[in-house]
């Protein structure tokens, strides 16, 4: 296939790190990201089961990430494919929810990972790559590796090529600067984030899932410097939302040398997207709080926080999963089931057949967490 080249951009070689940064242009946005960042990190700092609220956000941002790709499944998806295969992987999914799936199996293995102490580093990275591409369409476009042959960023349908990253034999060469910037810059760390974001995109370092694992690395970079004091915050819900506007300003940076306008669009992002994920948090521990009050009033059994964590933990399941992971009499979770459906907390998603056990779904979170 021809690609037409006149309008691309090439990769800004020699302009890394940026000499023209300006705070003057983005003060009031770095304030407003610092703040509202740290509100969101305390938060998740002061909840006794973080996991409960952590899990649901995890999966919007691999949905969301994903999507920004064009890779396009929902959370109902997500849950049901969990709920079906506890961490093993199915050929009968359809390709969008294994990449999904994937995306966020990678992301929170590098969570726990960095959590027990490895080191962020480019093997590192690389890993996580391996486990990003395991399997399905990305298992051929070389998992784990560096790129050696020259890709580039196209618009398919138009034919036009519109970003060339740096080139394969440069490749090394910015890495290791990139390292050393993350390593040794004194910036703010919220800026140092968002240079170390655009840099690895123009690097386009592997073949494929560049986009996916850059804005992995956002979340990590800030749980390294200190502003984070777990490695969760989501940020593609915004990107995605402004995909033109996030695509744009990467590409001024190295047609223009415009790191500022970049750097401004990154901090309303932090800003904007840990409001919504502290509105997500908030209402979800809100709900929980509710519901301990509402299920012991009507479960009226020993069993009902129990119950509650694991729907909270599963708000997709089969009910032999239930019996299983909660150890509660079968005679228990049929009655607690009919009386949860009866009240419109669970939706039956598919009825018992064969030996299939029914899937419910917990619809008040679920109506928290769709996106
Ligand atoms: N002009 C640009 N300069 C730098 N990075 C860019 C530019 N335009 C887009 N990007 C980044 O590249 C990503 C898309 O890359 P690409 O289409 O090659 O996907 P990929 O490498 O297959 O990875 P993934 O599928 O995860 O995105 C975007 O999400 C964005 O982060």
């Amino acid at each position: 296939m021809e690609f037409n080249l006149d309008n691309s951009v090439n990769y800004h070689y020699d302009q890394f790190p940026p000499n023209n940064i300006n705070y003057d242009f983005f003060i009031q946005e770095l304030i407003s990201a610092t703040d509202t960042l740290a509100r969101f990190d305390q938060m998740i700092k002061n909840l006794h089961n973080s996991e409960l609220l952590l899990a649901p956000l995890r999966n919007q941002e691999a949905v969301l990430s994903s999507r920004i790709e064009g890779t396009i499944s929902t959370i109902d998806e997500i849950l049901q494919y969990e709920a079906d295969n506890e961490g093993g992987l199915s050929e009968n999914a359809r390709a969008d929810v294994i990449e999904t799936i994937l995306y966020q199996r990678a992301l929170k293995n590098a969570q726990l990972a960095l959590e027990e102490g490895y080191n962020f580093s480019l093997s590192f990275i690389k890993q996580m790559h391996q486990q990003l591409l395991f399997s399905g369409r990305g298992a051929t476009k070389a998992p784990g590796e560096f790129k050696k042959e020259q890709n580039f960023l196209a618009d398919r349908s138009a034919k036009k090529i519109q970003f060339i990253p740096i080139s394969p034999e440069k490749l090394n060469d910015g890495l290791s600067e990139l390292v050393n910037y993350i390593e040794n810059d004194s910036s703010p760390s919220l800026i140092k984030t968002g240079i170390a974001h655009i840099e690895f995109e123009a690097l386009h370092p592997f073949q494929d899932g560049n986009g996916r694992i850059g804005r992995m690395i956002i979340t990590l970079l800030l749980w390294k410097s200190g502003v984070l004091s777990q490695p969760h915050f989501y940020i593609s819900g915004y990107f995605e939302e402004h995909k033109e506007e996030y695509i744009e300003a990467m590409r001024n940076v190295s047609k223009n040398n415009d790191w500022n306008t970049w750097i401004k669009f990154f901090l309303t992002a932090v800003q904007k997207q840990a409001t919504k994920n502290l509105e997500i948090a908030e209402r979800i521990k809100n709900l929980y709080e509710e519901m301990k009050i509402t299920f012991t009033d009507l479960l009226s059994s020993k069993w009902s926080v129990v119950i509650l964590d694991f729907i909270f933990t599963n708000p997709v399941f089969r009910n032999n999963k239930l019996v299983s992971t909660t150890q509660i009499p079968a005679a228990t979770a049929t009655v607690v089931i009919k009386k949860l459906i009866d009240r419109e907390y669970l939706v039956q998603k598919e009825a018992a057949s064969g030996r299939r056990p029914a899937l419910y779904s917990f619809e008040p979170l679920m109506k928290l967490v769709r996106v």
